[in-house]
Formats: C-alpha cells, sequence, structure tokens
C-alpha cells in the first residue's frame, strides 16, 4: 500500500532503500535498484516552489510485511506565516501586512509589506502557506497539521513550531482559547492522536496497543525546567541537555502516560500553570519561556515497538526592549529570550548559507529544536501582527523565516524494535532516569523554585488549576473542514473589519481581561511575575524534612554518580577505542570517607561540576571544562597519558591559554622520559605514532577546521584562515607553521588587512582597536549605536550577548570581555565586514579631528 504524504513540498531523494522483515527488522540490505525504479515511478508529479522544482516524495511507511522503508529522504523545512486579526484597541488604518495570492483564485502564498524607508516600496515574502487574518483556527490546523498526524504514526516524528514578535499570536495558536472554535494546534493535535490511535487499535482487532505520553518543559533565562514537576522541585540550574543517537535529549525530565483527552486536559492544565508568564508593555500576558510538548507515541504490536513524537513548541516572542518599559527583571528575561531568537536565526541564516559551522550550541533552545539536524517533519508558523507598530520587527522575522524555507531535515522514520530491547531513544525520563538532586530551593529571581515564591503563590491557590483555554474536540465539525483553499484576499481593511465585527472578542483586551483571558494565566498586577496560581504546599507528610548532613551526602553522592557518568561518556566521546574507565560502584551505604578522591579534589571537581552546570549558557565552554574535570581526574588516577588527551581535547575550546599549553608541555616531557623507560630505550616519536598521538592530530585537525569555520568570512564567505593559524603557532609546533607558511600567499590580502585592523590575537593593539574595543566593552547602547555600520538592532543584540554571556565567573575568566578584534568578528551578527566599517568609521573620526 503505497501512500502519498500530504506536503507538497517534499523531495524525493530515494538514496538507499532499506528492506527489512518484520521477524529480522535488524538484518537490513541495500536495494538501491529498487531505490531508483520507485524513484523514477513517482517523481513524475513535480512541484514548483521557490523557483526550485521539487520532486514529490513517496513513502512506503506501513506496508503490509515485509516493510520496505525509504530511510534517506529530505524535505524542506514548511515555513507558513499567520497574520493575526486586529485586537480591540487596533485601528485599520494602522494595518501595513498583507496576505496574497500568486494568482487570483490560487492559494495564499505572499506576504506583503512595505518597505520601511520608502512606503510607495513594498517587499514580497514568499511562503509554502500564508494564513490572513480571517483564518480559523481549524482551518489552520486541518491545512497544516493534521495531514501530517498520519506520518506519525508512520513513525516520523513531528515538530510544529510558532515564531513572531511578542503579542503575535503565537500561544494563540499554539494552544487558543477558551472556546471550542478557539482551541489552538496542542489540544486539536491530541485530539487526533487520540483518534486515530483507537482507529488502530479497532482495526487491528486489539492487535496493535497505541499508547501516548508527554513530556513538557520550558526554556526560561536558557535553563531547562519541567512543567510535569512542581515548582518546588526545581533546582536553579534546571535540567542538562545531553545528546544521544544524534538527538538533543533533556536529561531527568518525566513523562506522564496520557489515556484520553480528559487526561491529557488535566495534565496540560495543570502543567501551563507551571510555566512563566508575565505582563510586559507589548502583551499583558506574555509568555516568557519557550514552551515545549512531545507527544510519544508508541505502537506495540507483539514484540515490535514503534516510537514516534510529535513536538509543540511555543516559542518566548522576541521583543524590542525600547518598546516594553522592561523592568530590570524582564530585561534579563527578554535578554536571554531574544538571544536565543537572534541564535536561531543565526542557524537559519548559517544553513540557508551552507556554512559548515552552525551555531546550535550558542543556546538552549536551538540545540533542542535542532533545525535541520532532527529528523522527520518540521513546520514553522510564523507569527505577524498586521500593524504597522511592528514594522521592523515584522520584516525582521519575514526575514528569517523565509530563510527557513531553504532548511532541509531528512525525514528518517524511527525504527521499528523488538520489546526485548525497548527504545530508549526519549531518554527523557521514566523510571529508569536519574532526576536531578534535590537541592535548597533558594533561588534567584523569577525561578518559581523559591519556596517564598511558592509560598506567595500558595496563599491565592485555589484546588483546581485554572482552566483557562478549551481542550476537548467537537468532532462532528472537524471533518466538516475541506482541505485549505483560500479564496483570494480580501483587502486588508476589510477582514480586519470583518475580524472586529465578529462576535469574537479577545478578553485580554477588555476590562476582565485578566480574569476572562483565555490564553495565558491572569497576573495580579503588571509587570510583576506570575506564577502558579493552583500552587498547593505539598502535605506535611511529603515536604522535605532531611538534615543540613544528609543532604550534603546526597550531593556528594550525586556529584561522584555524575562526574562517573559523565567520565564514562566523556571517554565513550573522546576515544571510542579507549577501554572505558570502570564505572564508580559504590553502595548507598558506603561511607563517604571512602571515596577515594581527596577533600580538596572533590572540592575541585565540584568547583568544576558547579561551572559545567552553571556555565551551559556556554555549552562550548562546558565542554572545555568536561575536559579538564576529564583531565584532572585521569591525574589523579595517574594516567597521564589519558590526562594529556583530556587536556589537549580542552585546548580549542581555551585557545592560547598559558597554563594549559604548561600542563600539556610537562605532561608531554613528562610521558616521553616515563615511556622511553617502560619501553626500554622507546623514544618519544613511538608514544607519538600510538593511539594518544593520533587522537592529538585528529585533535589539531578538528581544531584546525574548527578555527577555519570560524573564520569563515561571515559577509562573504571569503575564507580566511590566518587567524587560526595564529592562534595556535605555539600548539601545533614548527610543522603547522611551515604550513602556515604555504597558505599564507593565496590569502595575503585578507592577512594584510587583518593585520592592518589587528585581528591576529597575537599582535599589539593599535591605539584605534583599543579605542573599538573600549566601546563594545563599555555596554553603552549609545556609544556603541554612534558605531559606523551598527543599526539599533545589532547594538542592542550585542550589548545583551555579552551582558550574557559575562555570568559568574566573568571577572576570573575575562568570558564577557572582548579582548580583540578577532573576537569582536566571531560574535554573533559581527563578521569581518562589520568589525572593519566600525574600524574604520573610527578612523574617518580621527583624520577628520
Ligand atoms: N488568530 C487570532 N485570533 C484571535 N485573537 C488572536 C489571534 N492571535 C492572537 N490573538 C490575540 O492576540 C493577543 C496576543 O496573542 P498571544 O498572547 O498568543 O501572543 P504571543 O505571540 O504568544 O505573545 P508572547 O510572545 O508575548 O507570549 C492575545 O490577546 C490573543 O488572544
Amino acid at each position: 500500500m503505497l501512500q502519498a504524504p500530504p506536503s507538497s513540498t517534499r523531495k524525493l531523494v530515494v538514496a538507499t532503500v532499506i528492506w527489512s522483515t518484520r521477524e529480522h527488522p535488524s538484518q537490513t540490505q541495500s536495494a538501491p535498484k529498487l531505490g531508483t525504479v520507485l524513484a523514477s515511478a513517482f517523481s513524475c508529479s513535480t512541484t514548483v516552489r521557490d523557483d526550485k522544482p521539487q520532486s514529490r516524495c513517496f513513502s512506503f511507511l506501513f506496508c503490509p510485511i515485509p516493510l520496505v522503508n525509504v530511510q534517506l529522504t529530505t524535505m524542506s523545512v514548511r515555513v507558513v506565516a499567520r497574520i493575526r486579526p486586529l485586537l480591540e484597541t487596533e485601528l485599520d488604518k494602522d494595518v501595513i501586512v498583507r496576505a496574497e495570492a500568486v494568482e487570483e483564485g490560487k492559494p495564499l502564498t505572499m506576504v506583503k509589506i512595505p518597505s520601511p524607508k520608502n512606503g510607495s516600496e513594498e517587499f514580497s515574502f514568499a511562503f509554502n502557506g500564508v494564513y490572513d487574518q480571517a483564518t480559523t483556527q481549524e482551518e489552520l490546523f486541518t491545512a497544516e497539521v493534521a495531514p501530517h498526524v498520519k506520518a506519525l504514526f508512520q513513525g516520523l516524528d513531528l515538530t510544529i513550531f510558532a515564531y513572531g514578535v511578542t503579542g503575535t499570536g503565537k500561544t494563540h495558536t499554539m494552544r487558543g482559547g477558551m472556546k471550542l472554535a478557539e482551541r489552538g494546534v496542542i489540544p486539536r493535535l491530541l485530539s487526533n492522536v487520540f483518534r486515530r490511535g483507537k482507529k488502530i487499535a479497532k482495526d487491528s482487532n486489539g492487535e496493535t496497543q497505541v499508547d501516548v505520553a508527554l513530556s513538557y518543559y520550558e526554556i526560561y533565562n536558557d535553563k531547562v525546567f519541567d512543567l510535569l514537576e512542581p515548582p518546588e522541585k526545581r533546582t536553579p540550574s534546571g535540567l542538562p541537555l545531553r545528546e544521544k543517537d544524534g538527538k538533543t535529549i533533556v536529561v531527568g525530565l518525566s513523562e506522564r502516560s496520557c489515556e484520553d483527552l480528559r487526561d491529557f486536559e488535566r495534565i496540560y492544565i495543570e502543567s501551563n500553570s507551571n510555566r512563566i508568564t508575565a505582563a510586559t508593555k507589548l502583551n499583558a500576558h506574555s509568555s516568557r519561556s519557550h514552551a515545549i510538548l512531545r507527544v510519544k507515541v508508541t505502537q506495540t504490536t507483539g514484540d515490535m515497538v514503534q516510537e514516534s513524537t510529535a513536538s509543540a513548541i511555543d516559542l518566548a516572542g522576541s521583543e524590542d526592549n525600547r518598546r516594553t518599559d522592561n523592568g530590570k527583571e524582564r530585561l534579563v528575561e527578554s535578554a536571554a529570550i531574544n538571544k536565543s531568537l537572534f541564535v536561531l536565526s543565526q542557524c537559519v541564516d548559517a544553513i540557508s548559507r551552507g556554512d559548515k559551522r552552525i551555531p546550535y550550541r550558542e543556546s538552549k533552545m536551538t540545540r533542542i529544536l535542532s533545525l535541520g539536524q532532527n529528523n522527520g517533519i518540521t513546520i514553522m508558523i510564523l507569527n505577524l501582527a498586521p500593524m504597522r507598530s511592528y514594522h521592523l520587527d515584522t520584516l525582521s522575522s519575514l526575514n528569517v523565516s523565509s530563510r527557513a524555507k531553504r532548511i532541509e531535515v531528512r525525514e528518517i522514520e524511527n525504527e521499528v524494535v523488538f520489546k526485548q530491547q525497548p527504545r530508549t531513544n526519549s531518554g527523557l525520563g521514566g523510571n529508569n532516569m536519574q532526576r536531578q538532586p534535590l537541592r535548597p530551593l533558594a533561588n534567584a529571581h523569577n525561578v518559581a523554585t523559591g519556596a517564598v515564591l511558592a509560598a506567595k503563590a500558595s496563599e491565592k491557590a485555589s484546588d483546581k488549576p485554572v482552566k483557562l483555554f478549551s481542550v476537548y474536540t467537537d468532532k462532528a465539525k472537524s471533518s466538516a473542514i475541506p482541505s485549505r483553499t483560500i479564496a483570494a484576499p480580501a483587502p486588508a481593511a476589510n477582514t480586519a473589519q470583518l475580524r472586529r465585527s465578529n462576535s469574537h472578542k479577545r478578553p485580554s483586551e477588555s476590562a476582565d481581561a485578566l480574569s476572562a483571558r483565555p490564553t495565558k494565566l491572569a497576573r495580579p498586577t503588571q509587570q510583576s511575575l506570575v506564577r502558579p496560581t493552583n500552587y498547593q504546599p505539598a502535605p506535611a507528610s511529603q515536604q522535605l524534612s532531611i538534615s543540613a548532613e544528609q543532604i550534603e551526602a546526597m550531593v556528594e553522592k550525586k556529584v561522584a554518580e555524575i562526574l562517573a557518568s559523565r567520565a564514562a561518556v566523556v571517554v565513550a566521546e573522546a576515544a571510542p577505542e579507549a577501554p572505558q574507565p570502570a564505572p564508580v560502584q559504590e553502595p548507598p551505604s558506603a561511607p563517604l570517607q571512602s571515596h577515594k578522591i581527596s577533600e580538596e579534589v572533590r572540592r575541585r571537581l565540584e568547583a568544576l561540576e558547579r561551572r559545567i552546570d552553571h556555565d551551559e549558557r556556554d555549552d562550548a565552554r562546558s565542554d572545555g571544562l568536561r575536559f579538564l574535570l576529564q583531565a584532572r581526574q585521569a591525574k589523579e588516577k595517574g594516567d597521564d597519558e589519558a590526562a594529556l588527551r583530556f587536556y589537549e581535547q580542552a585546548l580549542p575550546f581555551f585557545p592560547g591559554q598559558a597554563k594549559l599549553l604548561g600542563k600539556i608541555d610537562r605532561l608531554r616531557a613528562k610521558l616521553g622520559v616515563a615511556m622511553s623507560g617502560n619501553r626500554k630505550g622507546g623514544d618519544i616519536s613511538q608514544v607519538a605514532s600510538g593511539p594518544a598521538e593520533r587522537e592529538r592530530k585528529a585533535d589539531r585537525k578538528r581544531l584546525r577546521f574548527r578555527h577555519d569555520d570560524d573564520y569563515k568570512d561571515a559577509d562573504n564567505n571569503e575564507y580566511d584562515g590566518t587567524e587560526a593559524d595564529v592562534d595556535d603557532e605555539d600548539f601545533v609546533g614548527p610543522s603547522r607553521a611551515k604550513a602556515n607558511d604555504l597558505r599564507r600567499p593565496k590569502t595575503q590580502n585578507t592577512h594584510k588587512k587583518a593585520a592592518r585592523l589587528g585581528f591576529d590575537d597575537g599582535q599589539p593593539a593599535s591605539p584605534r582597536t583599543k579605542q573599538l574595543l573600549g566601546i563594545i566593552n563599555s555596554r553603552d547602547l549609545a556609544l556603541i549605536r554612534g558605531l559606523h555600520g551598527f543599526g539599533a538592532k545589532k547594538a542592542q543584540d550585542l550589548v545583551d550577548h555579552l551582558n550574557l554571556l559575562r555570568g559568574d565567573d566573568g571577572e576570573e575568566t575575562g568570558y564577557g570581555r572582548v579582548d580583540s578584534l578577532a573576537q569582536l568578528r566571531l560574535l554573533p551578527g559581527m563578521g569581518s565586514r562589520t568589525v572593519e566599517r566600525a574600524y574604520d568609521g573610527l578612523m574617518d573620526v580621527d583624520v577628520a579631528v
């Protein structure tokens, strides 16, 4: 049975067809001929998108036995735009965003918006679909999401995320309002999932069992918090992320099984009350976090199990703080929100440029979203406000989103596995998951983990969480909507009128907004964080009553466990061929004194551990710290060779660090002596040809590539590797230096330019460089905006970025300070052209003076 997928934008790249049998799903065999046949048989229906011919993809999943899986299919991220209707206070005359069709009678695919500089000019952005102000929740769902539910049950993962400026309707789209008709994508998705699950069970006469489980978490200030857990269980550093089987997983995330829609409603409403939203000037109930709902569908037939996941993501909205009047607390959140969205746009840009280095790891949200790296189907819903007051923000999100269309995701269905080897691909909890250790609940601002906050919330708590949106299905209606064909658009003003004359009135704009508002939690005061209205203190019997020593013992034990597991992971990643360190096995009752590591070392390890956890706003650095941690552990065990390897692996994260280089040199020297002694006359070259040296060589290569990627000119893609060479000259030694010499003539001009600007880290900074860096490091928005080539947004983004980078240990590491033009160039949004212009701008001023 062949099934054509719903999307018209997929393309077929049948490279390998995996043929597997139900009896032996693990035995696969390439069948390229069959793939070719299928490709030629079905590639005839071509659709045109973005002026690029695309072929339709056909998947052959869920065929009768034997299973035939087309595994290497790619498709672009499907990007659709939705223009929200006018709110009560907004006027028709201010509408500037329109939805249009390429030709009359065709579906809407264009968004038109005037140029901010010249009103008579108009920009057009093409999307896979555009939904105007009159579009209902049901129409959007039926056209964009419902068709993919089938694919979800065929084993594909589905990701739907709403992106846009604050107040443009992301939460409304994803979660929806109180009335049945206002239900958003999420409740409708669950409704469809349960319905299809029941159908599959029924059609198979109960042979196939379908289970649904939920995880729900938020990323707040770049920390991950489980929304299924009560706020008092949160730890200040949130849950860590790890990569597993090519997927980013949240370690220790809980999962709840969900039987039906009623169950879902209870869980969803309860956990949404844990989500952080607050009043800002631009949105009375603004989401201050990115919220990610994961719906895991497990189909079990006999001993075969197939898992797939639908992720529905309501991103927090970017906001221009000049318009928000945000207070300090909101500004901190805003900086985190803007930074992650900025990184997202950087990722989109990098992917669409075809860059090798995609800055996913610079924010948790982009790591989790992994655009272009994740498999399955991805739908991005760009939410737009039609008003002039959003003009520049709208343009910027239109730019990002239209580039996102070029991102290809691999459409790979999840494998079917035997029950005996249950998949652990979610890694998202369950009983086998280690939760983070409980820590004292005194917390920083604004995260609802503190006992005080919780207690405050509990004063207002009612027995039941407040229901703020509708979940239940009105089945009869849903099937009545035909697949979307939207007539030629009415002029914006008319549609706006149409919408506003509608009886549908958003409670947010009404006097009793706080009580009746459908989408987000009511907040007692403007600018205040509103935390769980449903919070109930745990009954006395469940409250923690443990002594300080017990807590200390728990923490110590946990640290030892975490270190051991990380050691295993890092060792496995770093040297797959090397023997794995034996896991630290400690009986629960083992006395603490039995720990092999001395107190002093433990303290240092803990300090490192804390830095790893707290420093996760820069995961690249925390990777580096992890290597340092491993190196120290290895040294403690007397394994100098491993220590050397880990120190060298840490080096790319702390390039040029004299202390680190010193350690490496000393260890190399020591190892050389020791090895020659051990090997009776063996010399260092023997060591150098062993696995350690191979690893070192690989590291150097990695280091070189890393630098090469970093130094790829962000503005013009012109390659300039010279700085990288200068950076690690000491480390690479003479042979590398020679290689550099060979490369130099090719990049002479760039090099000269770099030298003129003092891009080379090793060179003394010129007065102008110092002046420029002084301005940057001042983080003074006005000064930075005054630099040549810096617009308001660029300046704000830079300041936000620097503020975020500074962190607690800013003083010690100098992190968040820009010490050279080379560093400045590498910051998000900079690039050599920007730095050059700013530098030259200063020069002009000097000359003029
Ligand atoms: N399609 C729509 N129909 C009716 N009302 C809408 C629609 N989209 C948005 N709204 C209304 O617009 C207001 C802002 O929407 P919402 O809170 O969903 O924005 P948001 O993008 O999630 O904002 P933030 O990023 O600050 O959380 C709300 O009052 C919401 O009810």
